[in-house]
């Protein structure tokens, strides 16, 4: 029997990040090659953490450290090893000159200034599922300095704006884990092939549907939810839509930017302002939303349109589905 291309066993594997960001980098002659080697260096600390989520039973990484971050939250072990593991890749790489976190208060220097970008992230996101095997993930969002090349970056080049993001994404370790990013154009998500070490595209320009019928939020601050809030979530019910709230913002992100559907986090008495961080929560899955026809609001304006001005800062979040958010947006006017 002879074996051709089409065999079942020599079918090619799809196309790999690396050679997909390889193909989008000749799309610009003006392209140096530095974003695509932060993208590489943030998948390869994505593999690492893969690893580590999938045996964290098994070697102790579960449970926390006794110590809160800047946040008043307690620091889970994965927390921090994410953190660790994503500072490393981004100094080792050199493409990062200067990192913020969700886990350090003040920005992470990494040496390397003679580098062009910035990254903001949430190392772990999910925290409160790291112990019990429910989907948790990693957000990452990108800008080009502003201050000169060589010198020490600071504050300035991380409160730009979300608009001058010029890539964002987030890493699902759910069922499978899939890295999901946006250097401005459209969003493709890329699942990992443990096999073969390798991300594989798998959904390529992703596109959210215009409506649906999935809300998430966590329905046990319903009381503290202003009344335009409780309005929605009312008619959500009345309609029969379908709650689902996993505790993860990426993996409720997720599931609803391919089925249809919206997030939403808004003010507590506990978290006036909201729960979720601006830099690198919020504004990252704005950019994708952007790129993927989902609109994220504060209820008030665009999310992509604050003005940032501290590291930690907290903003309302509605995201999902135009038609669902504007009609949420209705309730709240
Ligand atoms: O437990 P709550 O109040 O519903 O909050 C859950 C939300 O908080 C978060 O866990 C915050 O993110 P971190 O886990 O990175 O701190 C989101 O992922 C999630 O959507
Ligand atoms: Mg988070
Ligand atoms: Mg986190």
């Amino acid at each position: 029997m002879e074996i051709t291309a089409s065999h079942p066993l020599a079918l090619p594997v799809g196309v790999t990040l690396d050679r997909y960001i390889m193909h989008r980098q000749t799309a610009f002659p003006y392209a140096t090659g530095e974003l695509s080697q932060l993208l590489r260096d943030i998948a390869l600390a994505g593999k690492i953490i893969h690893r580590e989520v999938n045996r964290a039973g098994l070697i102790d990484l579960t449970g926390g450290m006794g110590i809160q971050n800047v946040q008043g939250e307690s620091q889970q072990k994965l927390d921090m090893i994410a953190n660790i593991r994503f500072s490393r890749a981004l100094k080792n790489g050199g493409e990062a000159c200067a990192i913020i976190s969700e886990e350090e208060e003040e920005i992470i220097y990494t040496g390397n200034n003679h580098a062009k970008y910035v990254v903001a992230m949430d190392p772990l996101d999910g925290s409160s599922n790291i112990d019990v095997n429910v989907s948790i993930g990693t957000i990452f969002s990108i800008y080009r300095r502003v201050t000169p090349i060589g010198t020490q970056p600071t504050m300035a080049d991380f409160l730009q704006g979300g608009r001058r993001q010029v890539a964002a994404g987030y890493i699902l370790y759910g069922s499978s884990t899939i890295l999901v990013y946006s250097t401005g154009h459209n969003a493709n998500g890329f699942t990992y092939d443990a096999s073969l070490g390798e991300f594989i595209l798998s959904h390529p320009d992703i596109q959210c549907p215009a409506d649906g019928q999935i809300y998430s939020c966590n329905d046990g601050n319903l009381d503290d939810y202003e009344p335009g809030v409780q309005a929605y979530l009312s008619a959500c019910r009345r309609k029969k839509y379908t709650a689902r709230y996993i505790g993860s913002l990426v993996a409720d992100f997720h599931r609803n930017l391919l089925k249809g559907g919206i997030y939403l986090y808004p003010p507590t008495k506990k978290n006036p302002d909201g729960k979720l961080r601006l830099l690198y929560e919020a504004f990252p899955l704005a950019f994708l939303a952007e790129m993927t026809g989902c609109v994220a609001t504060t209820g008030q304006q665009s999310i992509l349109d604050i003005k940032p001005d501290s590291f930690h800062q907290r903003t309302p979040l509605y995201i999902g589905s135009p038609v669902m958010v504007e009609n949420l947006v209705g309730f709240l006017a």
